[in-house]
């Protein structure tokens, strides 16, 4: 559970959510109800109220907030989590060479020259590697954030609407992507997404959000 805004603010109850390795999960509903707060939480930016069960490639998530232990927080969030912002989040300074080897780097792993060019290939923006963040336009910057969040081989992606400002096509290879990798890789994806047809199309489980006032439940 968590709680946004003080007490009478929104409400965020994860009635139960699991997601293992190499599977898919869609978050769908309407907006506003809590999808990104729930990637938030999931992706360890947001804590959550202290009751209730949350684990992470093995971790006591709940027990590392509840003792502040916010250094172990960061690492765990590094090793394991690949989060797609809605806005990229990408590094301004960086080129986007540079933004897709960064976890890579700061995690101290060898570069991973082949599986860099894939998904430079699949994600066609082998054009834009020298180019910052600020020359590109939002599509683009969805498509890099993805490489970059995808370069060091999280157990589990988190993606907030990664196809929102993607043309039909690159919405289908961009799915392919996750998919085909989260499968290959074992790697767990969390996709928040309004576009049902292409969940549909690639028949992703869904957790749905079940809205009342500012309390909204997921379960799944
Ligand atoms: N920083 C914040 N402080 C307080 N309340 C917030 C904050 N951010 C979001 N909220 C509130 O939390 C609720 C859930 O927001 P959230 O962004 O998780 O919804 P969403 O389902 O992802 O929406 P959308 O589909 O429009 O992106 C909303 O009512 C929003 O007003």
């Amino acid at each position: 559970m968590c709680r946004r805004g003080g007490a009478d603010g929104f409400t965020l109850a994860i009635d139960s959510l699991s997601v293992r390795r190499g599977e898919a999960v869609a978050v769908t509903g309407p907006s506003g109800c809590g999808k990104s707060t729930l990637l938030d939480v999931v992706g360890l930016v947001l804590r959550p109220l202290p009751q209730g069960r949350f684990c992470l490639a093995g971790h006591d998530v709940t027990a590392l907030w509840s003792g502040g232990q916010d250094n172990e927080l960061a690492k765990l969030r590094a090793r394991t989590i690949g989060y797609v912002l809605q806005t990229g989040g990408l590094l301004p300074f960086l080129n986007v060479r540079d933004n897709i080897r960064l976890s890579r780097s700061l995690l101290g792993l060898p570069a991973d020259r082949a599986g860099e060019t894939r998904l430079i290939d699949t994600l066609a923006i082998g054009g834009l590697l020298d180019k910052k963040p600020a020359a590109l336009s939002i599509g683009e910057r969805q498509r890099v954030a993805i490489a970059r969040a995808l370069a060091h081989r999280p157990p589990l992606v988190l993606a907030d609407e990664p196809t929102a400002a993607l043309d039909p096509d690159h919405s289908v290879r961009v799915m392919q992507l996750l998919l085909a990798l989260a499968a290959e890789l074992g790697l767990g994806v969390v996709v928040v997404s309004h576009d049902w047809d292409l969940l549909t199309r690639f028949g992703l489980r869904r957790v749905e959000a079940r809205p009342t006032g500012t309390l909204t439940r997921f379960a799944n």
